[in-house]
């Protein structure tokens, strides 16, 4: 049998979270076979002796991969997160630890999206307060407050990945789409781009809010914002809890400005299914509250087990680093009988001359070189002679700005 640069029985992947087993099933196809996994988020100091000898773990929205845990975390090498949003990792530490982080972009926009057309029918007939009423032997049929969606102006907020396909599915109900995005996009279908907030709330009869968590979008929509909204308009939020202050929403739905909100991401979310769930918005019944599940179908779960495990088993096999979010994305070829040097380092001035200077120094052959930097770090891989790895890569280790380097084979 070949010889591996590591074996890889020794290489620990920890996968949290409930993540689909078709992530275990590739991993397993890839030849990685040292797999824990967890149903839920660990707290921190859990989190830190786990992590302690995991070369790769995954994760989904819970888990906070903080500063502190990359400091504690020595073996790790990358972060596969099984989900779109990157905001629970402290990216900037990964980085500088020299672990590569990755997501899964595209694999459960389409659930979103559905659950989020869904929620606006459901919102502008009013059924959650219907439904609420019936569970405790009410009776409330009236068409008052009910109304169709079509015709009806929807506006998204974050024209992304989640925000055009809703806007072309809501689109063939026949809604008028508007949307706001801080980026100029390409509108789809007949939707048109609005460029200030406040004149979009004032248009909309549902507000979906589908931006990032960053720091611009924080709080993004407070009391002031909840009250240029039509009265009577529904908002729905399946991006990040923090967009939303939640304490401002609960007001907007007792005063009955708006007539409804399906909230599907919280400021604070329970680690598992055992914790309680605790909101404002829970007594009020013209709230649809679903628990963080709006990427949550077995469709979106099993293609993203596949696509984030394929990125973190081509990343160990092979170095190729294509989709990572905090990384210098590099696509490598095969390396066949040769060894390959993965080299991260600082991106500071003499590191690269110093890399020549190992192979020149030493009058080693480079079989092929691969380089990419971003604005803090440094990514080259060299295609080496076998025999000359263990010389180069000791020597590479000890250069000024080294983050890590390992070899494979
Ligand atoms: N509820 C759930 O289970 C899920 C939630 N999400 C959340 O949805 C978010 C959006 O996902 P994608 O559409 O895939 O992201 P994306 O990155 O494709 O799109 C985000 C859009 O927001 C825009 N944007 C950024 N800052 C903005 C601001 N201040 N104002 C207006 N627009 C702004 C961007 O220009 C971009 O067009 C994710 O970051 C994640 O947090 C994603 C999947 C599942
Ligand atoms: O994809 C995302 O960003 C989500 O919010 C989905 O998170 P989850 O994997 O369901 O914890």
């Amino acid at each position: 049998m070949a010889k591996m640069s590591l074996d890889k029985d020794k290489i620990k992947i920890v996968l949290l979270e409930g993540i689909h087993s078709s992530a275990v099933a590739t991993l397993n196809e890839a030849g990685y076979h040292n797999i824990d996994t967890y149903k839920t988020a660990l707290p921190e100091e859990k989190l830190i002796e786990v992590i302690k000898d995991a070369h790769f773990i995954g994760i989904r929205s819970r888990t906070q991969l903080t500063r502190r845990i990359f400091e504690h975390a020595e073996k790790l090498t990358a972060v596969g997160c099984f989900c779109i949003g990157t905001n629970q990792v402290d990216l900037g530490a990964a980085q500088e630890h020299g672990v590569a982080v990755f997501n899964a972009p595209y694999s459960n926009t389409r659930s979103v999206a559905e659950l989020v057309l869904a929620e606006a029918i459901l919102l502008l007939r009013g059924i959650p307060e219907k439904n609420a009423v019936c569970h405790r032997g009410g009776w409330m049929k009236t068409a008052v407050g009910s109304y169709e969606v079509r015709g009806k102006t929807l506006g998204i907020i974050g024209y992304g990945a989640i925000g055009t396909q809703l806007s072309v599915l809501a689109e063939s109900l026949g809604m008028k789409v508007r949307f706001y995005d801080v980026v100029t996009k390409l509108p789809l279908g007949n939707a048109q781009q609005i460029r200030n907030l406040n004149d979009l709330l004032g248009m909309a009869d549902i507000v979906s809010l589908h931006v990032p968590e960053l720091p611009s979008t924080k709080m993004m929509m407070g009391a002031d914002q909840l009250a240029q909204m039509k009265p009577g308009a529904v908002l729905i939020n399946a991006s990040r809890g923090t967009v939303v202050d939640i304490e401002a929403l609960a007001a907007s739905l007792e005063s009955k400005h708006l007539s409804g909100a399906a909230i599907d991401v919280f400021p604070v979310e329970p680690r598992g299914n055992d914790d309680e769930f605790l909101s404002p918005l829970r007594n009020i019944d013209t709230a649809i509250l679903t628990p963080h599940i709006g990427g949550s179908t077995q469709e979106a779960q099993e293609n993203i087990g596949l696509e984030v495990a394929e990125k973190l088993a081509k990343y160990s096999d092979n170095g190729t680093t294509i989709s990572s979010v905090n990384f210098p994305e590099v696509a490598l070829p095969q390396h066949g009988e040769a060894h390959r040097l993965l080299h991260i380092h600082k991106n500071i001035p003499g590191v690269l001359t110093a890399i020549n200077r190992v192979f020149s120094d030493n009058n080693l052959n480079i079989c092929s070189q691969y380089l990419q930097t971003n604005e803090k770090v440094g990514y080259v891989v060299l295609d080496v002679d076998s025999g000359d790895s263990d010389l180069a890569l000791e020597q590479l280790k000890q250069i000024e700005g080294t983050i890590r380097a390992r070899v494979l084979f």
